[in-house]
């Protein structure tokens, strides 16, 4: 898949996102789409940044029961975006039966997305794992097994910290994917993100892909932040 950092479209509609992508002036962009513009744009959207030659993860992050899950990513297959995610705590039922969805509304002679599993969202602490979701152990230790579940019902990888990625490769595999947000350039505020690296700390400690967000999208030059960005994740800096 695309090694390049995957920006977050995390606007209000088409409008907004298209005047920020105009000022990146850039070819093959790899582009997140959340549930904001999603919502508010559906598929057509999706259908005009294929057309722009864009790579697209589409991070709705489903978490229902089997049956529906299954009958949404047949769904989301159509579309032809290249990476789509639900979350592991849905349960490897769940996770085998979205890959399943996947696989038989992919159109023939396309390549079917990758899946990934959210195992712990970066904006979630230890301490609020222990206390509100009564998970016992620790937050590695919540994520890694998150991973592992995941990697066992056959999902292509997990979105996690980058904190976790090394530790995520070596239980699974080097090809399992670890989509990291949470990152952050050097002096940016965290805004709502409690576990966060810079773009070179994620690539050292072992992430596959890096989100980023308003590191770029709030920049006062955004394709000045997404250049060094890029630097900064092949370590040209
Ligand atoms: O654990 C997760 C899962 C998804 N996200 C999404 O990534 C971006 C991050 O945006 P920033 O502005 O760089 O914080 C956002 O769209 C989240 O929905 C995540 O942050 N953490």
């Amino acid at each position: 898949m695309l090694d390049k950092p995957i920006i977050a479209l995390d606007f209000p509609n088409k409008e907004a996102a298209i005047d920020f992508l105009s000022e990146l002036n850039s070819q093959s962009l790899f582009v997140k789409v959340g549930m904001e513009l999603f919502y508010q744009e559906g598929a057509s959207f999706i259908h005009w940044l294929k057309s722009q030659g864009h790579y697209i993860f589409l991070d709705l992050k489903l978490h229902d029961i089997p049956n529906t899950v299954y009958s949404a990513m047949k769904v989301l297959a159509s579309l032809g975006v290249d990476l789509v995610n639900v979350h592991a705590a849905g349960g490897s039922k769940m996770m085998k039966v979205a890959l399943r969805g996947l696989e038989e509304g992919t159109p023939k002679g396309k390549k079917r997305p990758a899946l990934i599993a959210v195992t712990q969202l970066t904006s979630t602490s230890e301490q609020q794992m222990q206390e509100e979701q009564l998970i016992k152990c620790n937050l590695n230790e919540s994520v890694l097994h998150y991973a592992k579940l995941a990697y066992m019902s056959g999902l292509d990888g997990v979105v996690c910290s980058a904190h976790e990625a090394g530790m995520i490769a070596e239980i699974t595999s080097e090809s399992f994917l670890r989509v990291t947000p949470g990152i952050r350039m050097t002096g940016d505020s965290s805004d709502d993100q409690i576990r966060i690296v810079t773009p070179d700390q994620a690539r050292q400690i072992g992430s596959t892909h890096i989100v980023i967000g308003r590191s770029i999208t709030k920049a006062n030059n955004p394709k000045l932040a997404y250049d060094q960005a890029i630097n900064l994740w092949e370590r040209r800096n």
